[in-house]
């Protein structure tokens, strides 16, 4: 049982297209380590979610990059919804930065199922390292870091627009590909071309083979 990490509804409904019955929701608030990307902060996640959930997990974390704003909100977008709102961060685009107000939203996925993905460690390197690690939550933290994880990226490039539309979820009204948002697309017209659904294909593929 394939298990996708997160709060969102909203990626959850899109995610669901991609896979299988056998995939559910674990609704679980991994730590979010401070970093400008977001691979490291899904890697970070996955190996949190698999190591308190002990099945495969799928983590999504997304974000939208403003190119006039070297990237903000990026791997902050989350927080900045809560806090200034997806109508404010518009205003600050429209207010600051000349037309297109080129952005791109972007998506990774970290899979973790505690297996090794290509040629496994060398046993001594870890036995080594298990015997090095001191007791109890280090050691914990230690193990955890040395999960494997494997990462899965989706972009699309857009505009800034004045928020238009009522669908989907997120930045979505304020996001524009070939001359409509996000929210005035369907789901699946959304899903064909975002950033979630081209790393879920990579990732659907791939998990076919595995
Ligand atoms: O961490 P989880 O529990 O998965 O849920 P979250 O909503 O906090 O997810 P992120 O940390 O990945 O934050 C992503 C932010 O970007 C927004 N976002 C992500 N994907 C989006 C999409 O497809 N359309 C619009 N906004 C999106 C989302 O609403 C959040 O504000």
């Amino acid at each position: 049982m394939l298990r996708y990490v997160t709060t969102n509804e909203g990626k959850v409904r899109e995610a669901l297209d991609y896979l299988d019955d056998d995939v559910t929701q674990l609704d679980f608030d991994y730590t979010e380590v401070q970093a400008s990307e977001l691979g490291p902060i899904a890697a970070h996640g996955a190996r949190e979610a698999y190591r308190y959930a002990g099945e495969p997990v799928l983590v999504d974390d997304a974000g939208l990059f403003i190119d006039g704003f070297e990237g903000f909100p990026g791997p902050y977008s989350a927080y900045v919804e809560d806090t200034l709102g997806v109508e404010t961060v518009y205003r600050l685009a429209a207010a600051e930065l000349d037309e297109p107000r080129r952005a791109s939203f972007r998506c990774i996925l970290a899979y973790c199922d505690g297996d090794p993905f290509e040629a496994s460690p060398d046993p001594i390197d870890r036995d080594d390292r298990t015997v090095a690690a001191a007791h109890g939550a280090e050691q914990d933290a230690e193990e955890t870091e040395a999960l494997p994880v494997k990462l899965f990226e989706g972009v699309v490039n857009g505009r800034i627009i004045p928020p238009r539309g009522d669908g989907g979820f997120g930045y979505d009204p304020i996001f524009e590909h070939d001359g409509k948002t996000f929210a005035e697309m369907t789901a699946s017209e959304k899903n064909g071309i975002s950033h979630r659904g081209r790393a879920l294909a990579k990732f659907a593929t791939w998990y076919a083979e595995r």
